[in-house]
């Protein structure tokens, strides 16, 4: 059996984090492990607080893994801290994974701040040139590079910077600009754009998370970065043509939307929730 790890945080609503990413490899068929970053109290609606893990158990979680455990690839979601961030680039220079997929987090959908400002450098410096994969939104690009990403051709400038700044390719998720949700792949050399229809519904909780956890399951079952990247567009759009209509906030994505489509469990939840 393929397997996966995630090195992320908490969510205790389920939508987003670590309890999003095992659900991806869980529905896609891969062994999924976690080493947990931080706990986040959650809901639909609010951060309400975050407890950083003391550095030492989360070396621990990580050591644990590698020195027993297969893992064909990692996803990397919030860390957090400069020094979590660090720590974690360390971690993984010792234990060379050969795929790394980072989703460079830092605000959560109702705008709670889930890495600290003094971090973003840390994470350019010791994360961004250890990586396969980094899929930014646009105002995590926009952070990471030091510019403003207003249209197309400004996407295909902040993936140029990205690479520059270490990042072997840039899956640059278009979701916060308007119009339909398209997306810009950058493999280093070429670009391809992942094209979507905006689903108009706000149960958009966890969608970054639940795309790239879903590349990295099919990384891990072998299926080349350019495979990998489309297949994760397909899944994360049925995910929240599917996405659950609980919680008075954004509600969560579906994973299970294949069994439950056959075995006839669920209405189809688009629209509903509509904004
Ligand atoms: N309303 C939507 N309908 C369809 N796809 C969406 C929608 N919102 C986001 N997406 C897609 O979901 C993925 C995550 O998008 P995005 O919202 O940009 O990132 P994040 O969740 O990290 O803020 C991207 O593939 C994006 O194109
Ligand atoms: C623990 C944790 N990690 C990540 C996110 C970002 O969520 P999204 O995927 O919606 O950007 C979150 N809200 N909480």
């Amino acid at each position: 059996m393929k397997t996966a790890l995630t090195i992320a945080g908490s969510d205790s609503g389920g939508g987003a984090g670590v309890q999003a990413d095992l659900k991806a490899f869980s529905a896609l068929g891969v062994y999924g492990m976690s080493v947990i970053t931080a706990v986040t109290a959650q809901n639909t609606v609010e951060v309400r607080s975050v407890q950083m893990l003391d550095i030492s158990i989360i070396r621990d979680q990580i050591a644990a893994i590698f020195e027993d455990l297969p893992v064909d690839a990692v996803k990397i979601g919030m860390l957090g801290s400069a020094e979590i961030v660090k720590n974690v680039a360390e971690e993984l220079n010792k234990y060379k994974p050969k795929q790394i997929i980072l989703d460079p987090v830092m605000v959560s959908k109702g705008g709670h701040h889930l890495l600290l400002t003094d971090a973003i450098q840390s994470l350019k410096e010791k994360l961004l040139p250890v990586v396969t994969l980094v899929t930014p939104n646009i105002p995590e690009a926009e952070c990471l590079t030091n510019t403003k990403i207003e249209n197309i051709e400004d996407m295909y400038q902040a993936c140029r910077n990205l690479k520059e700044l270490g990042a072997k390719s840039v899956l640059l998720k278009g979701g916060h600009l308007e119009g339909d949700p398209n997306d810009l792949f950058f493999d280093g050399m070429q670009f391809t754009w992942l094209k979507g229809k905006r689903i108009h519904t706000k149960n958009v909780h966890g969608t970054g998370c639940t795309l790239s956890s879903a590349i990295t399951a099919y990384i891990a079952k072998g299926y080349s970065l350019q495979e990998a990247v489309k297949a994760g567009k397909s899944y994360i759009t049925k995910a929240i043509q599917y996405s659950i209509n609980i919680g008075s906030g954004h509600g969560p994505t579906h994973h299970f939307f294949d069994i439950y489509e056959k075995a006839g469990l669920v209405e189809r939840e688009e629209n509903k929730g509509e904004l």
